[in-house]
């Protein structure tokens, strides 16, 4: 049985209290495909430890947006900084997970669970480096982290939706990323297992120092833990926030132990303590 998954974060940087640091910041920007603009003038960002919900209606452009955060889509216009830095001049990629949403997938790939996590380690530039001993280990982490350690060697496509999910956290999460960014990770999946999703993602976002940004069409979850009232709007987008001063331990938390309670988490789940606003 591997060790709890430990994010080591602060082996390789020290930890400071940077709870207010921009992690996203976009100014004035847009973005249309051909002749149809999507996104029109959009400034915001997002600081450190927030919590950002993400809500518009279908067709509004939150997946163009998060596309344009993660480098896929560049915008037309406008400038996006991740961590301080120009988008275009980004390369610290493994700071950032990106769980896309799930209708991106094909669910005929024939990848197993283990291959589809440890893809996550690939750089962008890098697509078919060798992988190590030491990503084995962080695999196996991962795993053991969102429970699903004995669906290692299943076919991706034959698991169920919550079970993919998962996989595609773990996936995310695997680089030990600072900012988790989520496109409706529960869309067709059951409400008892959304609420264990939720449930833990708000157990990163309280106890592991990570900042997310989510879309959502869950009102309920969005206004629960971000209050009822947008921090902003542009155009059909409205952004949720709930900030890090808003958490007792801005800047104290010990990522270590707390994310070795993960699997706890998980297992409390199970016993039915579920509730996203609590
Ligand atoms: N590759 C593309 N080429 C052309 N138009 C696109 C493309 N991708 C998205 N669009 C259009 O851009 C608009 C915004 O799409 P986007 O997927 O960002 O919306 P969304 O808010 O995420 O919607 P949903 O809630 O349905 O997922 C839509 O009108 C969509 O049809």
């Amino acid at each position: 049985m591997p060790e709890p998954y430990v994010i080591d974060r602060e082996q390789t940087k020290p930890i400071v209290n940077t709870c207010h640091a921009d992690i996203i910041t976009l100014k004035d920007v847009a973005f249309s495909y051909q002749s149809q603009q999507v996104i029109d003038k959009l400034s915001f960002s997002v600081q450190q430890r927030d919590f950002v919900g993400l809500i518009g209606s279908n067709g509004a452009g939150k997946t163009t947006l998060l596309r344009m955060i993660v480098g896929l889509l560049k915008p037309a216009s406008g400038s996006i900084s991740l961590f301080g830095t120009p988008a275009s001049q980004f390369k610290d990629w493994h700071r950032i997970g990106y769980v896309p949403q799930k209708n991106s997938f094909n669910p005929l790939f024939p990848a197993t669970v283990r291959e589809v996590i440890m893809s996550g380690l690939y750089g962008r530039n890098k697509l078919f480096r060798r992988l190590t001993k030491a990503d084995q280990i962080k695999a196996d982490e991962a795993m053991h982290a969102m429970n699903i350690e004995d669906l290692a060697l299943k076919k991706i496509g034959q698991l169920s939706g919550g079970q993919q999910q998962r996989v595609f956290l773990a996936r995310a999460l695997i680089n030990n990323p600072e900012l988790l960014i989520l496109d409706e990770p529960t869309v067709g999946i059951d409400t008892e297992t959304q609420a264990g999703f939720f449930h833990l993602i708000k157990h990163m976002h309280q106890h592991h120092r990570m900042t997310f940004l989510m879309v959502s069409h869950d009102m309920d979850m969005i206004q629960g833990y971000l209050g009822d009232k947008p921090a902003r709007e542009c155009g059909k987008l409205k952004f949720y926030v709930r900030h890090s001063h808003d958490l007792e331990d801005c800047g104290e938390t010990n990522i270590s132990h707390s994310l070795k309670n993960l699997r706890q988490v998980l297992e409390r789940e199970k016993e039915g303590v579920t509730s996203w606003t609590s």
